[in-house]
């Protein structure tokens, strides 16, 4: 399956035809009285309609049935998937957590979508404002059922088993190191191959989109022919006992059933698309003379509140690179934030926590709590020559940096029990080196 087929680029108007349909794309409109090979018209709208041009995002699909021909929904069991910011009290201390459980197949066998787990959050479905980040792990796959979600977008980070995701607009095939986005609506099942495990960047309310590159100039970063996007592939199915059609409405979970699979789509165009994107490609800016440069310059895709200059949630990696910085302190700042810091590692193991911090783990410093590099670091890093060398080779880690004041949820803090009770005394060996009589010929 690896040898799928995509389009590139970042929010192009993109169109595909199954090759199996020549032709089925109307030409010149969109709502041919009679559509070519007999089938439905439908739009699907990522954006107000009166949106500007720059923003405005919709596809259209033609599909051998609607959307719209499904049973009623009924409120479904969502196992530790919520929206509850209130489940527990608020907890502002330095969080990590070993990696989270992959329940073994033989015990219990979870597919992607209850294998939902949701950590943190804050914000609302409703007023469609917010961020949750989940965690999933599963050993299933969706089999006859697929999902969608009404209340926001999707921006999942495979750590453990690739997942071939199957889409109105396609099928991908994302590995760790690739990340990928199913945007508001999007109807998708996952395959997995094996025991999983990712995380997932929820927003309500608003896209991801390339950051801005202001003085960094026309290219790098993420660059938008490095966005891969899936082509047309019908299936023409009828389940034999029904295909279930889950959906995520206002935090909670319902399912429907109807007669066919939903990914019966023979043509699309539009702007409004899932995509992935190898975090290989993504072209690293860092400093070359001295000082460290905040972590923004690893910015992949953000999604903007609409106070200028401040995200919803920023999607930050930290990939190999040379650090050159001359009399300077390397690793990361010690540092409080007025943003929310969910860290995680897909592999190797981060620069400012060489030991506790593993890959399926993860971490968060929430609004103005102190954090930065354990003992050991700061130790090294204060003493060591300072050479060029490679930084981070060999691994990859992420922060979901969110300007909101995020809720841990109780599945985070109780149930999972992947809390590591021992986190704060990676900063008890800091000791003082103050010396009143300092002079720098005594460094
Ligand atoms: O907390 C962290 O490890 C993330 C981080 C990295 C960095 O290089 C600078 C600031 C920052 O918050
Ligand atoms: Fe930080």
């Amino acid at each position: 399956m690896s040898n799928l087929k995509y389009l590139t680029g970042f929010g192009n108007e993109f169109a595909s035809e199954d090759p199996r349909c020549p032709g089925a794309l109307p030409e010149g409109q969109n709502n041919p009285q009679v559509c070519p090979y007999g089938l439905y018209a439908e739009q699907l709208s990522g954006s107000a309609f009166t949106c500007s041009r720059q923003t405005n995002k919709r596809s259209w699909l033609y599909r051998i049935l609607p959307s719209v021909c499904h049973k009623p929904f009924a409120s479904m069991e969502q196992g530790y998937l919520t929206h509850n910011w209130d489940e527990v009290d608020p907890e502002p201390n330095q969080l990590r957590w070993m990696p989270f459980i992959v329940p073994k197949s033989s015990e219990k066998k979870v597919d992607f979508v209850m294998g939902l787990n949701t950590l943190c959050g804050a914000g609302d479905v409703r007023s469609r404002n917010g961020i949750a980040v989940h965690i999933y792990t599963c050993n299933i796959s969706m089999t006859d059922k697929c999902f969608y979600n009404s209340d926001g977008d999707f921006l999942i980070v495979p750590q453990l088993g690739k997942l071939l995701i199957t889409t109105e607009f396609g099928k991908m095939m994302v590995e760790p190191n690739e990340i990928c986005v199913i945007q508001q609506g999007m109807c998708f099942k996952v395959d997995v191959f094996g025991e999983t495990r990712g995380y997932i960047l929820e927003v309500f309310g608003a896209h991801f989109e390339l950051p801005d590159l202001g003085p960094i100039g026309a290219n790098g970063l993420a660059n938008p022919r490095d966005f891969l996007v899936p082509v047309a592939c019908y299936e023409d199915y009828k389940a034999p006992s029904g295909y279930t059609l889950v959906n995520k409405y206002q935090g909670k979970l319902f399912a429907a059933q109807q007669g066919f699979s939903p990914f019966n789509v023979v043509a699309w165009h539009g702007n409004y698309t899932p995509y992935k994107y190898n975090l290989k490609n993504f072209m690293v800016i860092n400093c070359v003379a001295f000082d460290h440069a905040d972590p923004s310059i690893f910015t992949v895709v953000t999604a903007k509140s609409t106070r200028p200059g401040v995200a919803i949630a920023d999607f930050v990696i930290f990939p190999p690179r040379w650090g050159v910085a001359n009399h300077t302190f390397r690793p990361p700042y010690y540092h409080r934030n007025c943003m929310s810091e969910f860290m995680g590692l897909i592999k190797g193991h981060y620069e400012a926590k060489e030991q506790g911090f593993q890959p399926g783990g993860g971490s968060l410093h929430s609004i103005m709590t102190p954090h930065g590099p354990d003992a050991d670091c700061f130790e090294k890093a204060s003493t060591a020559d300072l050479q060029p060398e490679r930084v981070a080779e060999g691994t990859m880690a992420f922060m979901f940096e969110s300007s909101f004041s995020m809720a841990v949820t109780k599945w985070g803090l109780e149930t999972c029990n992947r809390l590591d009770k021992n986190y704060q005394k990676c900063w008890e060996p800091l000791k003082s080196h103050f010396n009143p009589n300092w002079k720098s010929s005594t460094k």
